[in-house]
């Protein structure tokens, strides 16, 4: 771990601590605005969305405005890193680098609220990525139209590259997701009376093998595509048999038409369970992300001038089947998203998932000097 004498590693420990759930970032947004309160004010013009918050910084002579975009949230999870600045808050933990990614945006803001350029900018703390998906609704915001940006661009810590390396690609980065929800209803009884009982332990078991064939049976080898169940509710104790089962999960696919598709193939199964067992079934498609694509022109452009600088290693990687509700960004403006190695031996989603920090720096240096240049170029 770097000793503390950065002041954006700082900011981020500082963020760590204190992890909140979609639209309930309520302490974050609060850093957020008292970090910005310290700086100058004269070019900064900052709006309130929700636990969101957009952050104008005024160029000499706009003509367009720049966006970069930051997630907020942290995930239900325990912590379980060997941190001194641990998550103040139990069940709640910046396990997906959000704490590092806000902490960036303000490093960049920061730069140019100091060294202003012709162009505005607009940096966007974005609350609610993890879960319902606060993109598209602050998309939708007259926030966000009143300053809507020419170009968005966003990075995402890459527990799989070095400190020093970014990863990306011209095209579909991130998948298409779709939470999943299924919900059995059969008739609990006495464990000595199966046949007066409808057991929805059984329901549930032949369902989550069937789901399982959807991919295999059912999709292009070549198109890839997961339908991962993560959790699955049954039952309450040894001798009752449980009446009611719930199956949650979530379906990643690199193109609409095969997500509509296993959508097709999971309604049909679960029909089928309805009738061989005679119970009920509702599904719930949860928050659903459209896949992130990176507009390939500008894409290759920064790929082609940070190799240029020299002082990062630029990776062109293969798609993910991660989800990242900026995607719904990138359907309307042009930009991307990028990897920043971060050097993990856990990874996202992991309690003890330790992100190397002295990537900080470097995104923050590398993506001042991206905005600079394009500040001052006619795209
Ligand atoms: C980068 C990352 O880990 N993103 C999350 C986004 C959540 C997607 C959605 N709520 C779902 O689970 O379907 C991910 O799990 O990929």
């Amino acid at each position: 771990m770097v000793a503390l004498t950065h002041p954006f590693i700082n900011l981020r420990r500082q963020l760590h601590r204190i992890p909140e759930l979609g639209f309930e970032e309520f302490k974050t947004q609060q850093v957020i605005l008292d970090t910005l309160s310290r700086l100058p004010q004269h070019r900064l013009e900052i709006k309130t969305w929700r636990t969101g918050v957009l952050a104008k910084v005024k160029g000499t002579a706009p003509t367009r405005i720049l966006g970069y975009r930051t997630d907020m949230d942290g995930l239900p999870m325990e912590e379980e890193t060997n941190y001194a600045f641990r998550s103040e808050h139990p069940g709640r933990m910046h396990a997906c680098g959000h704490d590092f990614h806000m902490a960036i945006a303000l490093g960049i803001l920061t730069h140019f609220v100091e060294h202003p350029v012709k162009e505005d900018l607009l940096f966007l703390f974005q609350p609610a990525e993890e879960g319902p998906g606060g993109a598209l609704p602050m998309l939708q915001s007259e926030a966000f139209q009143e300053w809507r940006p020419d170009v968005l661009f966003a990075l995402h810590i890459g527990p799989d590259w070095p400190v020093g390396t970014i990863a990306t690609r011209p095209g579909i980065l991130f998948a298409n997701t779709s939470e999943l929800y299924i919900d059995l209803i059969g008739t609990s009884g006495h464990a000595s009376l199966p046949h007066r009982s409808n057991d929805m332990v059984i329901a549930a078991s032949q369902l989550a093998m069937q789901l399982q064939t959807i991919i295999s049976r059912n999709i292009d080898p070549l198109d890839a595509a997961i339908l991962t169940l993560g959790k699955v509710t049954i039952g309450t104790r040894q001798n009752i048999i449980p009446g009611k089962a719930r199956l949650e999960g979530t379906i990643r696919t690199l193109s609409l038409e095969s997500m509509e598709h296993i959508k097709h193939r999971i309604r049909t199964l679960v029909q089928g369970i309805e009738t061989g067992f005679n119970c009920k079934a509702e599904i719930d498609w949860g928050a659903n992300y459209c896949q992130v694509e990176n507009q390939a022109d500008l894409t290759q452009a920064f790929m082609d001038w940070a190799r240029t600088e020299g002082d990062v290693q630029v990776v062109e990687c293969r798609e993910a089947m991660a989800g990242e509700d900026f995607g719904y960004f990138l359907q309307e403006i042009p930009g991307f998203m990028f990897w920043l190695g971060v050097e993990t031996t856990y990874g996202l989603h992991h309690p003890q998932i330790e992100p190397k920090e002295e990537a900080i720096p470097i995104a923050i240096d590398l993506m001042t000097r991206w905005l600079r240049k394009k500040a001052n170029s006619s795209y």
